[in-house]
């Protein structure tokens, strides 16, 4: 059962300068760690090196909501895919995603400062810019929203953030256990962002899981109202029980709820489409992200573990794998032969961005009304670029990794926006030419019968923004998507898959001694230090070129970044063959090892099984 938040509530008076200055002093700097540095979601480290972050971070939470004039803002603890030792925090900003990139610096300056003279200093700096110090020493009014993942660390270090919030007289709203994207959720809508459709009840668990629930069973819906059309909306044996691998985190946990909801659904007689929910992964069940989870099925391209459960072959043919806080989701098969198939975050954009614009097409035929287009990460499969470019043709922009940058793109470039990372993070973003589309073409549409091609469409248009999560990527609302979409369509996931073949590619990581060495260009193709490093990796791209030689297709790529959320250095290669992709990863790692101060003995060829 959904649970309430906790809420405490304050005074807009933070604590006299010696109770906050001895709070600070309880955690100091740990002596491990030069610098705390703000990763590609936020800060993420090895849990033991956090309390004196997380202190900092309540005051400095407190701080962003009255400097929003006391809109809510939110913190969420969870180190997402990494090992259960690590931790983190994720910060929400009052539209609900991530925080403003002007205000990760005052973070981090906060994070470091030496002592708690230094953050009391800081703190008043960054009170008086933004204009918050009234003379009796109240600020406005403060709000911080908590979440947490399932860590064993997870809960004391949000007792820390809660209690710093708190003295700072910030209200604090402590949601215990939800995904980040529930957490990112609630601030949304607790600021009335995403209007029309806010409304204060959706600020909790409940809330969350009927807007989920009900536009999924919506958008189920508009195919029992199909006739004659496309041959679609049925389910397929096959896809009729969705096995779920919760990574042993709390997106198990959370989804399974669905269950229940679903159930009710049916008793109610809305019975359109659902499928059977198999949650497996638990927390406890095995170690969080060990073998299992979204994470692990993708970058090794192999099945979970399905700890504790012995699913047979048939109940493997419709899987996802979320990560541990549940804000990544991939599908994937085993076909009749026992061989994997992985649909990664690049195959559920194809998919999603396909069926907006052929649902937007049955109402402006010209498709100029809205300009739709996908947001990818070099990451991205060169193949599924290239059959959204010529086959969905639809706008690709490439961003650099990190939800930050693509959902900043999709919202700057598109009026629908989808962008997913390879891993399987994203969501559609509606703008408000959008809004605009759906009202004019309500008023058009008005009277028409319920069958007619461009009603249907309309009322799958408009459910969207409800299900798909407008904050952040969400596991749990994706799957729904995808879902739908299959039903709508009549697909399973072999179908899904057969739209492109992903060219072969090969993930690794590398440690080195300070992975800063490694710069890169703006959205990650290249390096730019060390020099030598992108000149051995060009010349290893030509030369597996003229090796495969390849007549059309992209053409063999490698690239190197250093991580933002590991202590490592990130390889990617792809090539027309998985030999070429294994091999090209294989020789950037031994560059990396070379000249960059690699860490240990020279790394192994690196071979793929399934050749
Ligand atoms: C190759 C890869 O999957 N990188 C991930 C990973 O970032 P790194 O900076 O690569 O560690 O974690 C990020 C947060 O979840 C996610 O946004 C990103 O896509
Ligand atoms: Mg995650």
């Amino acid at each position: 059962m959904s649970a309430l938040p906790k809420i405490y509530r304050g005074n807009s008076t933070p604590l006299p300068d010696a109770e906050l200055a001895a709070l600070i002093d309880a955690y100091p700097k740990p002596s491990r760690l030069s610098e705390y540095s703000y990763g590609t979601a936020g800060f993420r480290y090895e849990a033991s090196l956090l309390p004196c972050a997380f202190v900092r971070m309540g005051i400095f939470t407190a701080l962003r909501s009255a400097s929003l004039g006391g809109e809510e803002v939110g913190a969420m603890i969870t180190a997402s895919h990494n090992a259960e030792r690590d931790n983190g925090m994720k910060l929400a900003d009052s539209h609900g995603g991530m925080l403003d990139a002007d205000w990760e610096e005052h973070a981090v300056s906060l994070a470091n400062a030496p002592d708690s003279k230094h953050v009391l200093a800081l703190m008043r700096t960054l009170a008086n810019r933004v204009g918050t110090t009234a003379p009796d020493g109240k600020f406005p009014p403060m709000v911080v929203h908590i979440g947490r993942d399932t860590r064993s660390h997870s809960t004391p270090l949000a007792e820390l953030v809660i209690r710093s919030a708190r003295a700072m007289g910030a209200t604090v709203i402590d949601h215990g256990t939800v995904t980040t994207p529930m957490l990112h959720h609630f601030v949304m809508h607790a600021n009335g962002h995403m209007l029309p459709m806010c409304i204060p009840q959706r600020c909790n668990e409940g809330g969350y899981y009927e807007i989920v629930a009900m536009s999924y069973a919506a958008l189920l819906r508009t195919g029992g109202t199909i006739v004659g059309v496309g041959g679609g909306c049925r389910r397929l044996p096959s896809a009729s029980t969705l096995v779920i691998d919760g990574a042993c985190g709390i997106g198990a946990i959370k989804v399974d709820e669905f269950r229940r909801i679903f159930a009710r659904l049916s008793d109610e007689g809305c019975t359109v489409g659902l499928p059977s929910l198999r949650v497996v992964n638990f927390p406890g069940d095995g170690p969080l992200n060990v073998d299992c989870g979204a994470e692990f099925v993708q970058k090794q391209q192999s099945p979970p573990k399905f700890y504790g459960d012995s699913a047979s072959g048939a109940s493997r043919q419709y899987v996802t794998s979320f990560d541990g806080d549940a804000d990544r989701v991939v599908f994937h098969y085993e076909d009749g032969g026992g061989e994997f198939h992985l649909l990664d975050g690049d195959k559920i954009a194809v998919l999603v961005s396909s069926f907006i614009q052929d649902e937007l097409r049955c109402i402006d035929p010209d498709g100029t009304a809205v300009k739709c287009g996908v947001v990818q990460t070099a990451y991205a499969n060169g193949s599924s670029t290239l059959y959204l470019k010529n086959v969905v043709k639809t706008n690709v922009v490439i961003a650099k990794t990190g939800v930050k940058f693509v959902h900043a793109a999709a919202h700057h470039h598109f009026d629908v926006g989808v962008y997913f990372e390879a891993n399987g993070h994203g969501t559609v973003l509606f703008g408000p030419k959008f809004y605009d589309f759906i009202a004019s073409a309500e008023a058009r549409l008005r009277g028409t019968p319920r069958h007619d091609r461009a009603n249907i469409a309309l009322r799958r248009l408009r459910v969207l923004p409800a299900l798909v999560n407008q904050s952040v990527g969400d596991a749990m609302s994706d799957m729904m998507l995808v879902d739908a979409i299959l039903f709508l369509r009549g697909w399973d996931l072999s179908t899904w898959a057969s739209l492109y073949s992903d060219m072969p590619s090969k993930q690794a990581k590398i440690k080195v001694a300070d992975r800063t060495v490694i710069t890169t260009n703006d959205n990650e193709t290249a390096a730019t230090a060390p020099v030598a490093l992108q000149i051995a990796l060009q010349a290893a791209m030509d030369a597996m070129a003229t090796q495969e030689n390849a007549k059309d297709g992209p053409k063999p790529r490698c690239f190197v970044r250093p991580s933002g959320t590991e202590d490592a250095v990130r390889v990617y290669a792809e090539a027309n063959t998985q030999k070429g992709a294994d091999s090209l990863a294989s020789e950037a790692m031994i560059l990396i090892h070379k000249l960059c101060g690699g860490v240990g003995a020279p790394p192994q060829p690196l071979i793929t099984n399934r050749l």
